[in-house]
């Protein structure tokens, strides 16, 4: 397991992760739940994998603006930050403000990604967000990735009168390949331009 040599930090970052996917489940299974999908969530389940990507934000130089990450829908199904006490993130309400998230030591922030947006047909809404360097200290972020293997399609549950079909069934990891290559890669209407109809 990487990184070889380094046996501390991968048991740290392999029982972070347990842990982490433990919660991931727990939500996911609210919101199935909620909307009334409780029969998909096994298979969904046994389709996802998980990716801990954790990051370092060094602070900035003279005359640097804004380092961090730019504004951004996440492409994997589900994320889950955590971060050191060096805050940064904003997130974009629903009337376009960007407001600051400054996480607590025990916060985890559960958030959509654009693939959930589609899979529950606009019902749950992927998340705008990005990191702002303010601090002049080292941000550390632990973001815990969900990705579905497999075609995704919109629960019938989720589709009536007034909630219109407004996605075809879509492959997830087939759109994030195009995300990697392909020119829309920051663009939050991505995946409405991938399967919307
Ligand atoms: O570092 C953070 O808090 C956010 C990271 C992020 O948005 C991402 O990796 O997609
Ligand atoms: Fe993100």
């Amino acid at each position: 397991m990487w990184p070889a040599g380094n046996d501390s930090f991968c048991e740290s970052a392999h029982s972070y992760s347990k842990l982490v996917a433990e919660l991931d489940q727990m939500v996911t299974r609210m919101v199935f739940d909620i909307y009334g999908v409780e029969r998909l969530y096994d298979s969904h389940m046994a389709s996802t994998t998980y990716l801990l990507r954790c990051t370092k934000y060094r602070t900035q130089k003279m005359n640097e603006t804004n380092l961090g990450a730019a504004a951004h829908t996440d492409k994997n199904f589900t994320s889950i930050l955590h971060e050191n006490q060096v805050h940064g993130l904003q997130i974009k309400t629903e009337d376009g403000q960007w407001i600051d998230v400054d996480l607590s030591p025990s916060t985890f922030l559960f958030m959509a990604g654009d693939p959930f947006m589609a899979w529950s047909n606009d019902r749950v809404r992927s998340c705008e967000h990005q990191v702002i360097m303010k601090e002049n200290k080292t941000r550390y972020s632990l973001a815990f990735f969900s990705w579905q293997s497999g075609i995704l399609q919109v629960p019938e549950e989720l589709v009536d009168d007034n909630h219109p079909l407004m996605y075809k069934p879509f492959d997830h990891l087939d759109f994030v390949r195009l995300q990697e290559s392909g020119p829309t890669k920051k663009c939050g209407n991505a995946i409405k331009a991938y399967c919307g109809l």
